[in-house]
């Protein structure tokens, strides 16, 4: 397990990380998200002891990494997969790391063929693709057999192909009941590989939930209602629909999306306006659509067009999309219990997005383990990042 307690970094005036605390427990792939520059590396990096924490602890299997016995072998990371002597061979480069903490050699040929590199183990890894190089990268990680596992970006530059298969095979190390903890970008690879989710933002946890939880949280449901395909129709309904308080949005495919009002009440309301319905039906957003509610004020780089058109998130998640693409109804508005008048509303998990979609019905409490931090942390400066002038960074060469 990997725990981190009000674990803090300061880069100068620059707070990278801010009262972190989480764990990564065994057994599951835990993913790690967050905008760029949000500090998912500089975690990762003092959960390895690359770098030193200004402030809180993170611990490996219950010790800091620096003091755990025979490291390698208990904790296996992918950080940078271009951290290769170019002129070495993929083999000759994993036996050096292999002979540093004592693993056999044939346990360098063994990852070899588990990431699929046996053909071009003797090529200089300098002629590597992008995906080679994440392969090598990953059997590195691998080398030690180890218990703990950190993933920065795995699938960088990998072919469909190789996405799936690093799926499977950090599925298959948390199945061995291993911690995997991954961080990526790609949120729809994220629904399918991740049970876990820890989210930060300008260094700060905003979520630690399933990834379940998560979409229902940060995202609203929506009904599909679809009438039959008679003259005006759907043209009524959409107006009693939006009389009744609805948010109602046509569907490229002839249907309508339906938020802020419960299904029953859409029934009603059809009824009413003597309009038959073919469909009706309750939807949940995508992984994607409830991250970018989520983050969208917690985001550092931005395009001046994204600024100017006043961006406030992704588009509404395909109809119909759940995490795996598939329907994922959720318990609330859409499942047949009425809105209660005046019923309180969720408090926002988010520090820092504003309110989106239609009010929902009171959510569970949030869990202990994703608080708001009190107090912000210093306010964000831009990149200035040098890893030369960086003394805990030389302390980790
Ligand atoms: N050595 C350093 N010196 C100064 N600032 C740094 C250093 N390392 C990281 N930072 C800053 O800390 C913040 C967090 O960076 P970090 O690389 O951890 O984010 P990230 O979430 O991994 O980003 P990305 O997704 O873009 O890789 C950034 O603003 C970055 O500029």
């Amino acid at each position: 397990m990997i725990e981190a307690v009000g674990l803090t970094k300061r880069y100068g005036a620059k707070t990278a990380v801010y009262n972190l605390s989480f764990q990564v427990r065994p057994g599951t792939v835990t993913g790690f998200l967050g905008p760029n520059g949000s500090g998912k590396s500089t975690t990762m990096r003092m959960i390895l002891g690359l770098d030193r924490p200004t402030g809180g602890t993170v611990t490996v299997g219950g010790q800091p990494f620096r003091q755990t016995p025979n490291a390698p072998r208990q904790v296996g990371a992918l950080l940078d997969a271009k951290a290769v002597h170019g002129g070495r061979s993929a083999r000759n480069h994993l036996l050096s790391l292999a002979q540093l903490s004592g693993i056999p050699a044939r346990r360098v040929d063994e990852v070899l063929g588990v990431v699929g590199l046996h053909d071009v183990a003797r090529k200089r890894s300098k002629g590597f693709s992008l995906g080679m190089g994440q392969r090598l990268g990953i059997a590195a990680a691998l080398l030690g057999d180890p218990q703990v596992l950190l993933f920065d970006e795995p699938v960088n530059g990998l072919d469909p192909e190789g996405i799936l298969w690093v799926r499977n095979l950090m599925k298959g190390l948390a199945a061995e009941g291993r911690t995997v903890f991954v961080s990526s970008h790609l949120m729809s690879e994220m629904a399918l590989t991740a049970e876990h989710l820890i989210v930060i933002g300008r260094g700060q946890l905003m979520a630690d939930m399933s990834v379940n939880e998560f979409i229902a949280r940060n995202s609203a449901g929506f009904a599909r209602v679809r009438t039959p395909d008679e003259p005006n129709l759907r043209e009524k309904l959409t107006a009693a629909l939006a009389e009744a308080g609805g948010q109602v949005l046509p569907e490229p495919d002839g249907a309508l999306r339906v938020a802020g009002l419960p299904l029953p009440r859409i029934s009603d309301v059809a009824h009413a306006a003597d309009v038959r319905l073919w469909e009706l039906s309750p939807h949940q957003a995508s992984l994607e659509e409830a991250y970018m509610q989520l983050t969208q004020g917690a985001v550092d780089y931005r395009s001046t067009a994204d600024q100017r058109a006043g961006w406030q998130g992704g588009p509404p998640a395909a109809a119909g999309q759940g995490p795996q693409g598939g329907f994922v109804p959720q318990p609330g508005a859409y499942q047949g219990q009425p809105v209660p008048a005046g019923a309180p509303q969720p408090q926002p998990q988010n520090p820092y997005a504003a309110p989106y979609g239609p009010p929902q019905p009171a959510a569970a409490p949030a869990p202990a383990s994703a608080p708001v931090p009190a107090s912000a942390p210093e306010a964000t400066q831009p990149d200035n990042r040098d890893h030369r002038d960086d003394r805990d960074n030389e302390d980790a060469r």
